[in-house]
């Protein structure tokens, strides 16, 4: 038998039992955990980023990548909705979807985003057209919306649970984009603004819920392993960036090219 092979006659750890249910903050402690080990503000291409080292057309290629991610947001909060019990709950996820979408009146996220894609120059319709994603970009964000339509409505509300993480990242970025490139501008990361404030009700709803609601050890441990996917889909999609664009610089075929 090799030495790190798994050997299955070693006595293992007994299964969680109800009675070993975190308390509620011990939960949340966790969870903040895992955010601090696994969340893509540690990612290189993050650092590189937002520290002023990319190229314009670097900066491109995240921004075309990243609107297939926003603009699946709504979906995924659409499939969220339809599976949750209550008037309370369904007005609660209502406003994410308004968040992106808009009202018709006041624009949404969706439309901010491809401010930012205009900024930097990207034509709209291509971007819209979804032809220059990484095949990687597309397969995490669909990975999100088929999560959160077949597995458990508490993993689908944990699934969201990076937003406790994002305004540091947001702050990170913004702050250092503007200060080392000159062809952005705060109208052109108009964007994050709004999500500084949004990001955090969201997260008190969906942090309470979960904190409540997973009502066995067992539970508990889903909600996590659901934080630490969505931390594994947004990092694998930052790797698929680097790989294409930065080093090795290898775009797949049919992918966006400066
Ligand atoms: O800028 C970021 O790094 C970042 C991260 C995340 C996230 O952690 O999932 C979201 C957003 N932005 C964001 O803008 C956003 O609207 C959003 C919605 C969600 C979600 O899971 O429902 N995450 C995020």
């Amino acid at each position: 038998m090799q030495a790190d092979a798994i050997d299955a006659s070693a006595p293992r750890a007994a299964p969680a039992t109800a009675s070993d249910l975190l308390p509620p903050e011990e939960l949340e402690r966790r969870l903040r955990a895992i955010g601090e080990e696994r969340y893509h503000i540690h990612h290189p291409f993050h650092h590189l980023l937002h520290g002023g080292k990319l190229s314009k057309a670097q900066v491109q290629a995240w921004a075309l990548n990243r609107y297939y991610y926003q603009a699946s947001i709504p979906a995924k909060d659409a499939a969220v909705l339809g599976r949750l019990p209550t008037p309370e709950l369904r007005r609660e996820w209502r406003r994410r979807i308004v968040d992106h979408d808009g009202d018709g009146v006041h624009p949404g996220g969706i439309e901010r985003w491809l401010k930012l894609t205009d900024g930097l120059g990207l034509d709209r319709d291509y971007v819209v057209s979804l032809r220059g994603l990484l095949p990687a970009t597309r397969f995490a964000v669909d990975a999100y919306v088929n999560f959160v339509k077949t597995r458990s409505v508490l993993e689908a509300v944990a699934s969201s649970l990076t937003e406790m993480f994002s305004p540091a990242i947001i702050s990170q970025r913004v702050s250092g984009m503007l200060r080392n490139y000159d062809f952005v501008s705060e109208e052109t990361l108009a964007y994050f603004t709004p999500r500084l404030t949004q990001a955090p009700q969201d997260v008190e709803f969906a942090l309470g819920y979960v904190k409540r609601e997973a009502h066995t050890r067992e539970q508990q441990e889903q909600v996590m392993e659901a934080l630490r996917f969505k931390c594994d889909l947004l990092w694998a999609q930052l790797d698929a960036l680097h790989f294409a664009y930065v080093a090795p610089g290898l775009p797949p075929p049919g992918a966006w090219r400066p």
